[in-house]
């Protein structure tokens, strides 16, 4: 428990209520793991990061998570908080019962270090949309803004509320980090490194958070790096990890004996986190061994398993937890998969009860639908930037090309301007796509995986909220451009070049989404262009298509940018269009049907190159949805 001095700081800041104004229910929770093992592929061999460990945190405790870089301290957070489940096995019970990975998480949570924020929403903005995600639709507004008013109001952030995310200081990010989680009032909460990056005022603010947190009756578990002697003074219990294993798990008060127990010599006023970091970085020689076992023999199994009596004698208040006597241990399967969770999900029977974070897929939806072109709105790079360079260069394109469109003896020279329009829209498009998955994704993964909404309503929205831009941009470009090079003065043709430019600027979008959410962004940034330019040579502008060698047709048959050229040709040539002017002698292409016959286009195959390039949107969309499955399964 605090001592005297850091009880006093907790009721000021805290101002002694609950952290979201909804008192926890004073039940006791115990989370109990024995023998877990995991293990992940590194180049085709399995390296086994955590290695038969054994421990247990309690509610109304702050635990820390100690131990040497590389020890697996991050590791355990996330296969305790369910977060990792491929390579891990084991037993986990919550309250005696299994911990099934679905029902857990919603019962707990877990705040990574480099918590994905969305830096161009406010605080309170970014406190709203989790509170509307997270809660179920029933709650009425009032209710969401007490429980957002309570949350800034206790982690005192007050004073930025109306502060862009990005404008932030680290250490009122890692608070709106744990006030987002707050939201659901959850009582197991994982942090790692809540303190990296802050000065030491800071991190005693957040450790004391943390500390209010665990008060309020959560379990609070913290990976810490190098604690000072103050800041260790809020812990009540540790976990001292080397190279995978436990060497130490339980009370605080009990590690040093432990330890001088096995033979480690406690140096007088010595920090006692230094001295567990030193104890964990030694080699594995029989001392640390010892206690490697001795940790076991507490906490695992069968012929391991922990002896009621020691563990009443180590800590009181495991004695009110152990009065439950129905612990039904149930093995986690190895290699947990989609598959094992959803079922486990079905037998669920957490003794928790809490409101079912409900709120349908279609409200889920709208919410991100408004939360994406709120964003999107303040973005540079996504709006103002991509508005202002489509009409900086269809300006630019229009005074080059300049009255061209009519002209016969400059044909060649407009099939050039259109095989510029479909480079920029394509690229205009697929790369800004692109450049904003990073900022995107990370959220997304973190957000889903949490709980807060499907897929599927990740995905509509996505789409419906992308839709503005891409309706936009191509518009103004290719009318801009059309005008000004004057091609044909008919609303029909202008109206089919329209179409052709949107359904490009579309399957550009979809590309770049697809590959910015499976790759790393400069892999992305290389794919997209690497894949799609060699489609250019058979788009029948640079060799016609007749010239080219069998073994290259099929190439040509999959080329969307040989659709979208040959529908832009036919909307602007075909269909029966008039001679062209000519003030010379003599104008090859003053006929549109020669130019057609020139390019192998004869035929009016503007229907059947809008259905190709549908085809190719609804590939890049479900190649959209792989990618964002993929990168779920990558995650976990
Ligand atoms: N997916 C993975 N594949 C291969 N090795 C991994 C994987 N995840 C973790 N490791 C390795 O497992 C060990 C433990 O990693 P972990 O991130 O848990 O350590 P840590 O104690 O949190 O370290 P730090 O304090 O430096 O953050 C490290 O050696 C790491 O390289």
């Amino acid at each position: 428990m605090p001592d005297k001095d850091d009880a006093m700081e907790i009721e000021t800041i805290g101002s002694g209520s609950s952290a979201n104004g909804n008192l926890l229910s004073q039940e006791k929770f115990k989370l109990h793991f024995s023998n877990v093992f995991y293990t992940a592929k590194q180049n085709n061999k399995l390296v086994s990061i955590l290695n038969d460990i054994c421990g247990e945190f309690k509610s109304g405790r702050l635990t820390a998570v100690l131990g040497p870089s590389g020890a697996g301290k991050t590791s355990i957070l996330n296969v305790l908080s369910g977060f990792k489940a491929n390579g891990v096995s084991g037993k986990i019970t919550f309250n005696g019962e299994e911990r099934n990975n679905l029902a857990y998480r919603k019962v707990s949570c877990y705040i990574p270090q480099d918590f994905a924020l969305l830096d161009l929403l406010t605080v309170q903005e970014t406190m709203s949309d989790s509170v509307d995600l997270k809660l179920p639709s029933e709650t009425k507004s009032e209710e969401k803004e007490k429980i957002v008013n309570d949350i800034i109001r206790i982690l005192n952030m007050e004073k930025c509320r109306h502060r862009l995310v990005r404008n932030l200081s680290g250490g009122e990010r890692k608070r709106l980090s744990i006030a987002i989680e707050l939201v659901t009032n959850p009582p197991i909460m994982f942090f790692d490194e809540p303190t990296s990056g802050l000065d030491s005022v800071s991190s005693l603010q957040i450790i004391n958070y943390l500390k209010q947190l665990a008060l309020d009756g959560r379990i609070i578990v913290c990976v810490i790096h190098q604690p000072s002697s103050k800041l260790m003074k809020l812990f009540d219990d540790v976990i001292v990890m080397s190279r995978g294993n436990l060497v130490y798990s339980g009370p605080k008060v009990d590690m040093i004996p432990t330890f001088e127990e096995a033979g480690f010599a406690f140096p007088e006023y010595y920090n006692p986190a230094d001295f567990a970091l030193e104890v964990s970085s030694e080699e594995h020689n029989e001392q640390i061994l010892s206690l490697i076992e001795r940790n076991k023999i507490r906490y695992c199994g069968t012929s391991t398993h922990p002896n009621e009596d020691e563990t009443n004698a180590i800590d009181e208040n495991t004695k009110i937890l152990n009065n439950s006597n129905n612990h039904t241990t149930i093995d986690v399967p190895s290699h947990c998969g989609t598959e094992s969770r959803r079922s486990a999900h079905e037998r669920c029977r957490f003794t928790i009860i809490r409101p079912e974070a409900k709120v349908g897929v279609y409200r889920q939806m709208i919410i991100l639908t408004r939360r994406s072109l709120r964003t999107m709105s303040r973005n540079l790079i996504a709006v103002q930037l991509r508005v202002v360079v489509h009409v900086i260069v269809a300006v630019l394109v229009g005074a080059v090309f300049w009255d061209i469109g009519n002209d016969g003896a400059r044909t060649l020279t407009n099939i050039s301007c259109i095989f510029f329009i479909i480079m920029f829209i394509f690229f205009g498009n697929a790369m800004p796509s692109i450049l904003l998955c990073p900022q995107d994704t990370p959220v997304f993964i973190r957000e889903y995986l949490n709980g807060w909404y499907s897929l599927r309503a990740y995905y509509a929205s996505k789409l419906t909220s992308d839709l503005p831009m891409l309706l936009i941009c191509p518009s103004l470009f290719t009318a801009i451009i059309y005008f000004m090079t004057s091609q044909p003065d008919d609303i029909v043709r202008f109206a089919m070049c329209w179409v052709v430019s949107i359904i490009l600027a579309i399957v550009g979008h979809f590309m770049g989404l697809a590959f910015g959410s499976i790759f790393e962004l400069q892999m992305a940034i290389l794919l997209v262009p690497g894949i799609s330019i060699p489609f250019m040579i058979f788009s029948g502008f640079f060799i016609r298509i007749h010239e080219l060698s069998d073994i290259f047709r099929p190439l040509c048959d999959i080329s969307f940018y040989r659709y979208t050229m040959e529908a832009f040709i036919q909307a602007i040539y075909g269909y029966g269009r008039p001679d062209l002017q000519c003030d010379r002698e003599f104008c090859y292409f003053k006929s549109p049907s020669k130019l057609l016959k020139e390019l192998d286009m004869e035929a009016d195959l503007y229907g059947h190159d809008i259905s190709v390039l549908s085809i190719w949107i609804i590939f890049f969309m479900v190649l959209f949805f792989i990618s964002l499955v993929l990168r779920i399964k990558r995650e976990q």
